[in-house]
């Protein structure tokens, strides 16, 4: 099932990159962890810790990371990029610049889960528009329900390859897969970005009420009307509505909700509970990518007239300084809708 000995850059050295490079290591590959930090690379490549985003956690010995962005991208097979969503276009340009000068055309992965401030776009477009298809082969989104924490482990977890390149797809399905890792593949390129980014919204609410001291009925009302507001814009947008009852709707959308790993959930969890804003990007020190893609996703479906009222009371809370007790309240009294005509995923 292993394609053998690779070679493959890998750019952000955060919880998620890390803990895939080590993956692609241990599937016998030849892996560059490129990381802007040089003491960070030099924790890796002395220590084999990546303290910071993946605590106590021991990686391959021969997991490399490197600085010099020229080096790691030098005769490479594959590209993946997993550094936040705002860090992908000008990561993207600094590629092509590089790719420029070499022959080696890589496929590209990328694992980020989110939308471009503004443009809107989605990470596989952006990298298409910076880095021109002369200098890369396909492009993949790597996605579905998987904490880094629990790969690092060898936790079972399964995820998608999404592309409109199948080969391109397969290609990363076995890169990627062993006895611990299972990859699909999937045509949805459009749906799976959509579902991956816009589930961290919901993630932010489910850790919401958890912090407000809601219990279970709740989380599962926030986990269902959520995946029928996500599903709506999504299938505005093109996406398959059956997408979102896979791994990378559906799926993505449990973990996120319910795990205490999660950065989205966790930084709810702090904002029901009282936490500022402000203090709880700070604490993290991790990317929370549900805070922007909010933004996205509320001025789309301004711009679309699609009915996102959770999303809505998020964004209130994130960019409005609403009160989240009142959010909720203002949700319970909404007018009431029929079932029937509420999950339509599609009007
Ligand atoms: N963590 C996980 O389990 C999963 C994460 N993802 C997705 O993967 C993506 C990355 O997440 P994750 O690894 O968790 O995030 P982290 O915050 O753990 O790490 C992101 C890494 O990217 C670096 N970075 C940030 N900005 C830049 C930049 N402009 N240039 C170069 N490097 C930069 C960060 O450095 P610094 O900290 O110094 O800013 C950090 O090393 C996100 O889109 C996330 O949604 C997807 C699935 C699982
Ligand atoms: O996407 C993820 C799990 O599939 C990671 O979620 P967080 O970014 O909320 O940690």
């Amino acid at each position: 099932m292993l394609i053998m000995g690779k070679n493959v850059a890998v750019l952000g050295a955060g919880s998620w990159g890390s803990v895939l490079a080590n993956v692609l290591v241990e599937n016998g590959h030849q892996v560059e962890l490129w990381t802007y930090k040089t003491p960070q690379a030099d924790e890796i490549n002395s220590q084999h810790t990546n303290n910071k985003y993946i605590k106590d956690y021991y990686f391959s010995e021969k997991l490399h990371a490197t600085t010099d962005m020229d080096a790691a991208l030098d005769g490479v097979d594959v590209v993946l990029f997993v550094v936040p969503t705002k860090a992908i276009r000008e990561i993207s340009v600094q590629v092509c610049d590089i790719l420029r000068d070499k022959n080696n055309a890589p496929l590209i992965v990328h694992a980020s889960k989110g939308l471009e401030l503004k443009t809107y776009k989605r990470v596989s477009q952006i990298i298409d528009e910076e880095i021109p298809s002369g200098y890369r082969s396909g492009i993949v989104a790597l996605s579905g329900p998987s904490h880094a924490e629990e790969v690092a482990h060898h936790d079972l977890t399964l995820i998608t390859a999404a592309s409109e390149d199948l080969d391109a797809a397969k290609e990363v399905q076995k890169l990627f897969m062993n006895n611990y890792l299972r990859i699909y593949t999937n045509p949805d390129l459009l749906g799976v970005e959509l579902g991956a980014a816009f589930k961290n919204i919901i993630a932010l609410g489910a850790g919401a009420l958890h912090g407000l001291g809601f219990g279970d009925d709740a989380k599962a009302a926030l986990m269902t009307r959520g995946l029928a507001e996500i599903s709506r814009l999504g299938v505005a947008f093109g996406a398959d509505p059956l997408t979102f009852i896979g791994l990378s709707g559906v799926g993505d959308l449990v973990v996120t909700c319910t795990s205490v790993h999660s950065r989205n959930w966790r930084a709810g969890d702090q904002l029901g509970s009282g936490k500022k804003l402000p203090d709880v990007i700070a604490d993290m020190g991790m990317v929370i990518e549900g805070i922007n893609t909010t933004q996205a996703a509320y001025e789309l479906s301004q711009e679309k007239q699609i009915d996102m009222p959770i999303t809505e009371a998020i964004y209130n809370v994130l960019y409005r300084g609403a009160d989240i007790k009142e959010e909720v309240g203002g949700l319970m009294t909404r007018e009431g809708k029929s079932e029937e005509i509420a999950q339509n995923m599609v009007d």
